[in-house]
């Protein structure tokens, strides 16, 4: 034991006295400078006296080996870095070498960090395993994607919904869907499509899909096409409408349909999402579209088997994809577990608390996700809005686009009549004169996806109205305006006849139709009314899906339904319709044409496309004697220009010359007479292939009333009676009946050269017009 030293010296108490003689002499200052020279002076005495206590301690010890000198970290060749030769060196016992190595690799760690290409930021769901219980031994950490988080808080299945699965990722069939308005997110989907086929051991090439052509999104996410798919979803993102928002909408209806399974997506291997966008100008916006994505098909069911990823296009773009595929493509060659979560089987044991753990910080990241994506989902936008890559696609062809959801565009027959070259079959059929005529559609979306529908891929498509609703004043004055600046054009084009020219600045006819389904717009009974205000009589055409609407619909000069085939499968194959009981709800139309709306005078539009629709006669005097329309008007569907690949499978060999239209509408009308219906064949217009049955009360002395008295349904109108289809006939003219063309006097056939024709004409592209 060592023996207690004492803590004062003399000479410690005389320099203290010193200190105190001084302070009662002169006060302050100087007694702080003398106290500091004593502090330094009874400092240096200290050291000294531990120095020499030190040597006598050294001195007095019982012959102690001699240490070996530290190298101070420095590592001279006696300690640390011994040349030691593996025995541990004298002074800190190795602790240096260890501290270098821990050194050099946080070192490593850093470069590592600091070079890796940390692409995209999807690491999140693969954070480790914080409970050190859980991590020990060999066995393995499953990887775990939470589910959606609304269902986690409303589902007793989720809460004890996960299992682990191991299932064969490389043995499954994997279907790359995407939707893309401008191109970005099919080239990403085909970039996949080949970073993904050289993964070693996939037993299948994956498969490319286009979402936005698809026929019926449930063949996919109700059913699904095989026993071992996987679904990647490729998926831009918009704050203006886009075609996703239809996919979207359709899982989102999915998932609260009583009449569907409630989990569809668990019979899926899995799923994972990429999602596309600009996380630039859309900061707080980016990617959100993905993410729903995501949100619902968990909701269906759908287990992840690989975290979202989310791409800036403006920022890296493809090599980033490429990327985010090889990280996939990894994944599925891994056979380690995956947690799913939606499974029934569940597990209880001692791994749930670690996946509580695991999984907190990602679910409450996609409880924020999930209440951002269904705001998202309830959000309302604008049809087409100004910024949009529709309105860009629209305007291009033609149409003049009035507010957000409403167009017009002047037809080609609008022109050839104000050149004295001839008005549309509906001059001969029904005496509308085309440079009078103004083409407008209240909605440019439509419920259905026809095959032969030329706007196809370029307007919206919903079961109902989902988007901001413009006024109809607002809708009619600026239609107008945009109809006149179009005709205002037409001026200069050689051949335009002055007296035409002068009164197409008066519009009398409203075509309801051109593009989308004009019935579906809230307004359309209070937009017909200002028409008829302005004495413009209202022609509209509607795809048979809202019977609700057609139902509530009020007075109109012409009422068209259409008729693109007689059965169920295939209407189903030629409209593509969105809604499922699409048959049950055509049949009701019907069935409200021949009962609340039997005042209109009503007519069956069909248009006739060899291979699709052009069987059975008998299927579609079926439905006639349904609806008991007063017209049936057949045409057969028209060539308008080569195609840039808009999803339109037809080609000219699917357009019916006119001897097989009026076969057909022979053949027709046969059918009808024997089932003792009343129609005949009445007018025509041969030059659009269009032929005119109609129903035998418009003969009257065997002289067919196929056309309309405008100046008398508006008397009528205004009058406040009650009248029918009856009610405001014209004798049909002599030029316009069956057998004798349908071309008025007073105009100049004009025949497009046919080299000309010929080179215009693609086979493989051509596209389809069957309204005008
Ligand atoms: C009108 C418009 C709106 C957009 N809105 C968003 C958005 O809300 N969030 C986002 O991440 N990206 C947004 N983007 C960027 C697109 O998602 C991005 O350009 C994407 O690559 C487009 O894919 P696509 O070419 O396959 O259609 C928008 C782009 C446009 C033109
Ligand atoms: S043809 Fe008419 S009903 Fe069919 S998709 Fe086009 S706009 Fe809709």
């Amino acid at each position: 034991m060592n023996e207690e030293k004492p803590s004062f010296s003399v000479m410690d108490f005389a320099l203290l006295a010193t200190v105190l003689f001084v302070y009662l002499l002169s006060g302050g200052r100087w007694t702080i400078a003398c106290s500091i020279l004593v502090l330094c002076a009874l400092a240096k005495h200290e050291s000294s006296t531990e120095k020499l206590s030190a040597a006598a301690e050294t001195a007095n010890e019982p012959s102690a080996p001699k240490k070996k000198s530290c190298c101070g970290g420095k590592g001279g060749k006696s300690c640390c870095s011994s040349g030691g030769k593996g025995k541990k060196g004298g002074c800190c016992g190795g602790s240096c070498s260890s501290k270098a190595k821990a050194n050099d690799s946080t070192i490593k760690n850093n470069i590592a960090k600091e070079t890796a290409p940390i692409a995209v930021d999807f690491t999140q769901a693969f954070k480790p395993v914080r409970n050190s219980k859980k991590t020990n031994g060999t066995k393995k950490i499953p990887k775990v994607f939470s589910a959606s988080p609304s269902t986690k808080a409303s589902s007793p299945i989720f809460k004890k919904g996960l299992t682990i699965s191991n299932e064969k990722l490389l043995g499954s069939q994997i279907y790359v869907f995407f939707s893309s308005l401008q191109g970005a997110a099919k080239r990403s989907a085909e970039s996949l499509v080949c970073e993904l086929s050289k993964v070693d051991g996939l037993s299948k090439i994956p498969l490319l899909m286009n979402l936005d052509e698809i026929s019926d999104i449930d063949d996919y996410f109700v059913n699904v096409p095989c026993d071992n798919a996987l679904y990647i979803l490729v998926l831009p993102s918009y704050d203006t409408d886009s075609p996703l928002d239809y996919f979207l909408q359709t899982l989102e209806e999915n998932s609260s349909d009583f009449r569907i399974d409630k989990y569809p997506m668990r019979k899926l291997v899995g799923y994972t999402i990429l999602g596309i966008g600009d996380s630039e100008s859309w900061p707080e916006k980016f990617c959100y579209q993905a993410r729903l994505a995501d949100l619902l098909l968990a909701r269906l069911g759908g287990r992840r088997i690989f975290p979202i990823g989310e791409i800036c296009m403006k920022f890296g773009g493809i090599p980033k994809v490429e990327d985010w595929a090889n990280l996939l493509g990894n994944t599925l060659k891994d056979d380690e577990p995956i947690l799913y979560e939606f499974d029934e089987n569940v597990d209880n044991d001692d791994d749930d608390t670690a996946v509580e753990d695991l999984t907190k910080e990602s679910v409450m990241d996609l409880e924020d996700i999930g209440k951002s994506s269904e705001l998202a989902m309830n959000e309302v936008k604008k049809m087409v809005a100004q910024n949009s890559p529709t309105y860009k696609n629209l305007t291009k062809q033609g149409y003049t686009v009035v507010g957000s959801h409403s167009g017009v565009k002047i037809c080609r027959w609008t022109k050839n009549d104000l050149r004295g070259r001839g008005s549309c079959y509906k001059h001969s059929l029904f005496n509308i004169v085309s440079s009078q005529c103004m083409e407008l559609t209240p909605s440019l979306a439509c419920s259905s996806k026809c095959v032969f529908c030329w706007r196809h891929g370029t307007n919206p498509v919903s079961k109902n109205w989902r988007w901001e609703i413009d006024e109809p004043e607002y809708i009619l004055e600026n239609a107008l305006q945009g109809h006149y600046s179009k005709i205002k054009q037409m001026r200069g084009v050689p051949g335009v006849i002055a007296e035409r020219f002068a009164n197409a600045f008066k519009v009398r006819h409203c075509a309801l139709s051109l593009v989308g389904e004009p019935i579906m717009y809230p307004h359309i009974n209070k937009f017909v009314e200002l028409l008829h205000e302005k004495e413009i009589s209202s022609f509209l055409v509607c795809n048979a899906q809202h019977p609700q609407a057609l139902e509530d619909l009020g007075k109109v000069t012409q009422l068209y339904v259409s008729i693109d085939a007689p059965t169920k499968t295939e209407l189903k194959k030629v409209d593509r319709p969105l809604y499922r009981d699409f048959w049950e709800r055509m049949l009701q139309c019907l069935n409200i044409l021949k009962t609340t709306q039997s005042h209109q005078r009503t007519v069956f539009r069909m248009t006739l496309v060899k291979g699709f629709n052009m069987g059975e006669v008998s299927a579609y005097a079926d439905l006639v004697e349904k609806g008991l329309p007063c017209f049936i008007e057949v045409k057969g569907a028209t060539f308008c220009g080569s195609s840039d690949a808009n999803g339109n499978p037809l080609t000219m060999q699917n357009i019916p010359f006119y001897e097989e239209c009026t076969s057909f509408v022979k053949e027709f009308a046969k059918e009808l007479q024997r089932r003792g219906l009343g129609y005949d064949i009445a007018a025509e217009h041969a030059h659009s292939n269009c032929i005119l049955i109609a129903n035998t009360k418009f003969k009257i002395k065997n002289e067919w009333y196929t056309h309309i008295d405008f100046e008398r349904f508006f008397k009528l109108l205004k009058s406040g009676e009650k009248f029918d289809h009856l009610d405001y006939i014209s004798k049909t003219p002599e030029w316009a009946l069956f057998g004798n063309g349908g071309f008025a006097p007073g105009n100049t056939r004009f025949y497009k050269k046919a080299s000309k024709q010929k080179s215009n004409i693609s086979e493989e592209s051509a596209k389809i017009e069957i309204a005008a």
